[in-house]
C-alpha cells in the first residue's frame, strides 16, 4: 500500500489519555481517504503523526515503501514532501497569489517556477488570480489557492483538515467535488478530515471512522452504512433505530427433519417481522465460529452465529431504508413525526408496543400525523448487535 500505518498512537504530554490509540489504516496510491467521527475523537492528531507534526508514541508510518516513523526511525516533516491544507487557508497576506503558490519551489528556476504556477492555478481554474493578494479573492478561492499552493511542490501525500469547514453549503459541495476531481487528475493521495458525513461518502474512495482515540471501521462508505462494524458506527453512520430482536431458527435450506440443525440457519424476531439471514452471507464452507472471532470490538453480525446463540437478545439495527412503506402490509404503524426533505419524508413511527421506528417514504405518500400506515421490513443484510444489559 502506498500509505501504510500501522497501531499508530498519539500521546501529548501532560495528557495521560492518548489522543490516537492503536490506529491502523492504509491507503492505495492515488486514493482519497477520509477520516470522519466526532470532535476530539482524534482525527487531526492522526493527521499531525503522518505529517511528521507529533512524533508516534508507538507504530510506525510508512510512505511509498519509505518508513517515516518507527522503531528508531524519524523523518523530520520537512524531509517526507506530504502537502497540507487546512481550514482557515492559511495563505501569506502579504504575499500576491503567484508567489503564495510559488512559496514551496524555492529549489526551481524562475522560469520552472513561473510555468509551474502557472500551471496548479489553471489546475483549480483561477488562471487570473496570480497579481491579486487574498483579501482579494472569495473564501472559496482562497481554499483553490491552498490547494494549488499544497500540490505545487508534488507531494507524495496530500493531508487536508476540514479544508471546506468555513465555507457555505453550497460552496462545500461543489469544492469537495472539485477537489476530488483535481486529486484523481494529479493522481494524488491525499488523506481529509471532515465533520460532514455526506461529504466523506460523496468524496472518499475509504471512510474511516474515528471514535475516543480508535478507528472503528476503515471500509468504503457502502459497507459502512450496511455492514457497519461497531455500534457506534452504525449509530454515527445514517438514520437509523435499534430495535430489539431474538435470534431463532431459520429456514434451512438442506431437507429432512433436522435440516435447521444440519446448516445451522438462523433468523431474527422483530416486533416488526422475521428477519432471515440471507444464505450468501455466509460464505460457503466457512466455519460459523471462526467468523465470530473475526468480529471486532463485540461486533456480532447474524450470519456470524450458530445455532448455539439461539434465543439470545439483540439489538437490531433498522435504517430508515429497511423500513418500507407499504398500503398492502398487514403490519401497521402509527405517524409520530414527519420530516420533508424534498424528495422524501423521513417517517418516525410507532408500533404497537411503543417503540419507534424510521421510514424514508417518497414524498407523494402525504400521511397525517396519528395516522396508521402499513409497512414491511426491505433489509438485505441484518445487523445485531448482542443486548447490552
Ligand atoms: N496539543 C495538545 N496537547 C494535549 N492534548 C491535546 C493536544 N491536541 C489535542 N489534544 C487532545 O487529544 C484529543 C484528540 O484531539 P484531536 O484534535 O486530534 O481530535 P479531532 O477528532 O481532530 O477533533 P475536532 O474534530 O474537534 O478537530 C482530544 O482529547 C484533545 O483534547
Amino acid at each position: 500500500m502506498f500509505l501504510q500505518v500501522d497501531q499508530v498512537s498519539v500521546v501529548y504530554p501532560r495528557n495521560p489519555k492518548p489522543a490516537v490509540e492503536a490506529v491502523s489504516l492504509q491507503i492505495a496510491a492515488g486514493q482519497l481517504g477520509v477520516l470522519i467521527g466526532p470532535s476530539g475523537s482524534g482525527k487531526t492528531s492522526l493527521l499531525r503523526a503522518i505529517a511528521g507534526l507529533e512524533q508516534p508514541a508507538a507504530g510506525s508510518i510508512t510512505l511509498d515503501g519509505r518508513q517515516l516513523d518507527g522503531p528508531g526511525v524519524r523523518i523530520s516533516a520537512e524531509q517526507r514532501r506530504i502537502g497540507m491544507v487546512f481550514q482557515d487557508f492559511a495563505l501569506f497576506p502579504h504575499l500576491n497569489i503567484t508567489a503564495n503558490v510559488g512559496f514551496g519551489l524555492p529549489h526551481l528556476s524562475r522560469q520552472e517556477r513561473a510555468q509551474r504556477v502557472e500551471e496548479m492555478l489553471a489546475l483549480v481554474g483561477l488562471e487570473d488570480a496570480g497579481k491579486k493578494f487574498p483579501h482579494q479573492l472569495s473564501g472559496g478561492q482562497q481554499q483553490r489557492i491552498a490547494l494549488a499552493r499544497a500540490l505545487a511542490p508534488q507531494p507524495r501525500l496530500l493531508l487536508l483538515d476540514e479544508p471546506f469547514s468555513s465555507l457555505d453549503v453550497e460552496l462545500r459541495e461543489r469544492l469537495a467535488a472539485d477537489v476530488r476531481e483535481i486529486l484523481k487528475q494529479t493522481h494524488t493521495t491525499a488523506l481529509m478530515v471532515t465533520h460532514d458525513q455526506m461529504e466523506a461518502f460523496a468524496i472518499a474512495d475509504v471512510v474511516g471512522v474515528m471514535q475516543q482515540a480508535q478507528l472503528e471501521q476503515w471500509d468504503d462508505a457502502y459497507s459502512l452504512y450496511h455492514r457497519p462494524a461497531t455500534r457506534f458506527v452504525a449509530d454515527f453512520i445514517g438514520h437509523g433505530v435499534f430495535l430489539p430482536g431474538r435470534l431463532v431458527p431459520g429456514k434451512g435450506e438442506g431437507d429432512g427433519e433436522n435440516k435447521d440443525h444440519e446448516n445451522g440457519a438462523v433468523a431474527m424476531a422483530t416486533a416488526i417481522g422475521l428477519l432471515d439471514a440471507p444464505a450468501d452471507t455466509v460464505p460457503p464452507g466457512m466455519p460459523l465460529r471462526s467468523g465470530l472471532a473475526q468480529a471486532k470490538n463485540g461486533t456480532k453480525l447474524i450470519e456470524a452465529h450458530t445455532r448455539m446463540n439461539q434465543g439470545a437478545l439483540y439489538d437490531v439495527l433498522l435504517r430508515s431504508d429497511d423500513v418500507v412503506h407499504d398500503d398492502a402490509s398487514p403490519f401497521k404503524a402509527r405517524v409520530v413525526r414527519k420530516s420533508f426533505r424534498g424528495a422524501e419524508f423521513l417517517y418516525t413511527l410507532a408500533l404497537e408496543d411503543g417503540q419507534q421506528v424510521l421510514s424514508l417514504v417518497p414524498s407523494h405518500h402525504d400521511h397525517e400525523i396519528g395516522e396508521q400506515i402499513g409497512i414491511r421490513l426491505d433489509v438485505s443484510h441484518v445487523v445485531a448487535f448482542p443486548r447490552q444489559a
